[in-house]
């Protein structure tokens, strides 16, 4: 990554103390939080969970882990909650709470937040990016950039941002997909599918109801799908199995199943369609300057991009190789925190917006 830092702005900033940035990735199912230190970052996580009085949902009881353990267990007047769906902030009070939290993580005692930037998804509206800067400004951070996800993953991956010829960004999450198209520092096409990690979970459960007459939890669902899960694929791959046990309809009794790879495909098979129904809109609007950049330059990010048969998958239907990153969960925040520790990383509009 090629920096165009300059000296003078760096001591001005440590004249007022700003040397303690952060990224956070503000994810649907889990909050990424990458702080610089040295070459490398020190990365937390924690669950996008809130825990709620019943009857005051403004009332924060508990955040995280903390609170992630009364999911689905609460006592009568809490509930636990997640503020964002599918990827969309859903309660400012409640993603504030979640963000205090994450800042707190990632501060040393007596250690000031100088700058944050968070990444949010790319087709986020003006209001959404307000109320993402607004709730890092309340949760105490002097410098609050809110940039989009798809870019601090690039950024994150190392890839050319930089460059005229475009790179993509494909991110898979819990609740959405990001398809992220970027030359010249900045997006030049992002197309956002509301279908993610999560929807491919609720097809296992349905599948496993209708096939077996069998019910299982979404945890397990979700557990399986990370297990021996697949998309289908003109590839052979292996097809793998594994055992759960649900509650027979029928009898109300434990029953033991087995599920394996092509049954996840099944599941997940409405999902990769509309990922590449999303992609081929992409394709669509992209100018044929940027073609042989996404061609050399694509990469998947996200949980969802774990799954096998994703890049054999898109290949075969799109002519698209892409590179599935090797570190798919904290792209985002790393990208994210190199913009803290450095905004001009980013283009020139952009760094000013970062820097006002
Ligand atoms: N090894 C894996 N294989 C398949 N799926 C996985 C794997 N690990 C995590 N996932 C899935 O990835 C999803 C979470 O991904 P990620 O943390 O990138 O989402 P998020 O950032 O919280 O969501 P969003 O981007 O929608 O806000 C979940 O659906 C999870 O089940």
């Amino acid at each position: 990554m090629k920096f165009f830092g300059n000296d003078d702005d760096k001591k001005e900033e440590q004249k007022r103390g700003l040397t303690n940035s952060l990224g956070i990735d503000l994810g649907t199912l889990n909050t990424v939080i990458a702080k610089p230190s040295g070459d490398k970052f020190d990365l937390y996580q924690i669950p996008s969970v809130v825990a709620v009085k019943k009857d005051d949902a403004s009332t924060v009881l508990a955040v995280g882990e903390e609170a992630k353990m009364m999911l689905g267990r609460t006592p009568e007047d809490i509930v636990a909650l997640r503020p964002l769906r599918k990827g969309v902030i859903e309660s400012i009070v409640q993603a504030q709470a979640l963000l205090e939290r994450a800042m707190e993580i990632g501060t040393k005692e007596g250690e000031r937040i100088g700058r944050i930037v968070i990444g949010i998804p790319g087709d986020a509206s003006e209001v959404e990016k307000n109320a993402a800067e607004e709730i890092g400004k309340k949760a105490g951070a002097e410098y609050v950039l809110v940039i989009s996800e798809g870019l601090s993953a690039a950024i994150g991956a190392g890839l050319p941002i930089a460059e005229p010829d475009g790179t993509m960004v494909i991110d898979i999450g819990a609740g959405s997909t990001d398809l992220v198209v970027i030359s010249l520092g900045g997006i030049s096409d992002i197309e956002t599918v509301r279908w993610g990690g999560d929807d491919i979970d609720n097809n296992i459960v349905d599948l496993v109801k209708e096939k077996y007459n069998v019910q299982i939890g979404i945890h397990d669902a979700e557990a399986v799908k990370i297990e021996v899960g697949m998309f289908h694929c003109d590839e052979e791959l292996e097809n793998l199995s594994t055992q759960i046990i649900g509650k027979s309809i029928e009898t109300n009794r434990p029953k033991k199943i087995s599920i394996d790879s092509e049954f996840v495909a099944d599941a997940a098979e409405p999902i990769i369609k509309e990922i590449i129904s999303g992609l081929n809109l992409v394709l669509e609007r992209l100018s044929p300057e940027l073609i042989t950049g996404i061609y050399n330059n694509s990469v998947a990010v996200g949980g969802g991009s774990q799954i096998r048969g994703l890049k054999e998958r898109i290949c075969a239907e799109l002519s698209i190789p892409v590179t599935i990153s090797d570190d798919p969960m904290t792209v985002v925040a790393k990208g994210a925190a190199i913009v803290a520790a450095e905004p001009r990383a980013l283009e020139p509009e952009v760094r000013l917006k970062a820097m006002k």
